[in-house]
């Protein structure tokens, strides 16, 4: 099971996670999030980050202009798409920045089906997604809500390697090691408070993946 932890804003977490073997770090640029970081703040992180662990820059409905900005000041791995971007406007801005990137689906119980799920799917592993997240629907809110959504519509033959996302942390991690995914994502779920991570927390959701 890969393990992603998402929403960093000091460096001693940071530090902390790397020495606990998270395949990737996440830092959310999106302003209006408790979790949001600057350019700078985001270039001390990352200059903690050694190789072989991947720097995810999560983004929501970011400008062409913006990405571009971004990408130059701060070298991250792979951009998450966590708005409402439409499969070729990612495809577009992932390739005007050169990176890999994934895009964040968030499920509504209500009105996802697994077949709508595949569909949603398909349509950003023909943009050329290298995975996609999936995460619980909030009316009002893109992401980091500490929401689970119904992991029935979790599809087992995905056109692409599911992460999931959502409400995780070390108590219910465990139930989806049987589940047809690649990794896992979680903020809220190993923090004392926005932004700021829990060792023990951390500590324990990877004892708790087998890591
Ligand atoms: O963390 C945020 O503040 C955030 C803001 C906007 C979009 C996504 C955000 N976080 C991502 O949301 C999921 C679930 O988070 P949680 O574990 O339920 O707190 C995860 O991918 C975060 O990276």
């Amino acid at each position: 099971m890969h393990v992603k932890f998402c929403g960093f804003t000091q460096l001693d977490d940071v530090n902390t996670a790397v020495q606990l073997g998270a395949d990737a770090v996440g830092l959310v640029f999106y302003p209006p999030s408790p979790r949001a970081v600057t350019v700078s703040q985001a270039k001390a992180l990352v200059k903690r980050i050694p190789a072989f662990v991947s720097v995810v820059a999560l983004v929501v409905n970011m400008a062409d202009n913006e990405l571009v900005e971004l990408a130059h000041q701060v070298p991250f791995d792979i951009i998450q798409f966590h708005g409402d971007e439409t499969p070729e406007q990612c495809q577009q801005l992932a390739y005007a920045v050169n990176k890999r990137w994934m895009k964040a689906l968030r499920i509504n119980a209500e009105t996802d089906t697994l077949e709508s799920v595949n569909n949603r799917i398909d349509r950003f592993a023909a943009a050329g997604a290298s995975s996609i997240l999936l995460d619980a629907y909030h009316p009002h809110k893109y992401g980091g809500t500490g929401a689970r959504f119904d992991w029935s519509l979790i599809p087992k033959d995905s056109s692409l390697p599911i992460i999931l996302a959502g409400g995780l942390n070390a108590d219910n991690v465990a139930d989806l090691l049987d589940m047809p995914i690649y990794g896992v994502d979680v903020s809220g779920g190993i923090e004392y408070d926005k932004g700021k991570k829990d060792a023990a927390k951390m500590r324990a959701f990877m004892k708790a993946v087998g890591k």
